[in-house]
């Protein structure tokens, strides 16, 4: 049997701020269709993690790739894979001075080079999937903040990336309105899209991920089967972690 190639790899990535290591030596594979979920306490470099695979932090060492292309290089392929993901924030970053529609149509029409009037066209097509079709002449600032991410989110979409990186995209939500957005992140998972999430929700991390990444200190410690990990993890340090987690959901 012939074993699927990656669609994201990352191969002995490192990080360092001021002389201090983040990602210390990070290998991940993702699978196209695959979910990962990095979970890990506060500090321990998911964000940072996400935020190198976009490129918006440059790697010490390592390498990146996408689909075979490395990220992590300068050149025009490398160019061409970056606009093939999409990255969602907990902050929602919506331009308040833009409509939604203006939102969601700007990178199609400024870095695709999609023709207007087919930006708007798939943009509408994503709101109406995504109930969000009478908000498409909004300003940002009238929506809740669970109607916001989900903007984001599709925003995101609007350049028909292959891989989408999700940072805490409910963190920043009032309970009522996470459901929302996580009804949106199952929807993307059933149509197939690969996905890598950092998320503080275990309870949505077990229910979501195929695999799920235990970030320690910047050190990639577990990799399994979301069942696994949560379950029967192998390391003391992920069974810690999970320990503290569910102690403080009680207090
Ligand atoms: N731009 C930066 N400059 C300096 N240090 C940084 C920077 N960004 C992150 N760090 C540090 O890198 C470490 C990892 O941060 P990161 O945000 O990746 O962790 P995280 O696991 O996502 O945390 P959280 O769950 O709180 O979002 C932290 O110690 C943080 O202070």
């Amino acid at each position: 049997m012939t074993e699927t190639p990656a669609l994201l790899r990352m191969e002995n990535v490192w990080k360092t701020y001021h002389s201090q290591p983040v990602l210390r030596g990070i290998d991940l594979d993702v699978a196209p269709h695959e979910v990962v979920c990095l979970i890990g306490a506060s500090g321990s470099g998911k964000s940072t993690l996400l935020r190198c695979v976009n490129l918006l932090e440059t790697v010490d060492d390592g390498a990146i790739f996408l689909d075979g292309a490395e990220l992590t290089e300068v050149g025009a392929d490398a160019d061409r894979a970056r606009r093939r993901i999409g990255m969602v924030f907990q902050s929602y970053n919506l331009f308040p001075h833009m409509s939604v529609l203006d939102n969601i149509t700007l990178a199609p029409i400024r870095v695709h080079r999609t023709p207007r009037a087919t930006a708007v066209a798939q943009a509408k097509e994503l709101l109406e999937r995504f109930d969000l079709a009478d908000k498409a002449q909004e300003y940002p600032d009238r929506l809740s903040g669970g109607q916001q991410q989900r903007v984001a989110i599709v925003r995101a979409l609007a350049t028909r990336p292959s891989l989408m990186l999700l940072d805490e995209v409910t963190s920043a939500l009032d309970p009522e309105l996470v459901t929302e957005v996580l009804a949106i992140i199952r929807e993307l998972k059933e149509s197939g899209m690969t996905m890598v999430l950092a998320t503080h929700e275990m309870g949505f991390a077990r229910d979501i991920a195929d695999t799920v990444c235990f970030l320690d200190d910047g050190v990639l410690l577990e990799t399994g089967p979301a069942e696994q990990i949560f379950t029967e993890p192998r390391e003391p340090r992920t069974r810690e972690f999970l320990q503290r987690v569910l102690e403080a959901r009680r207090i």
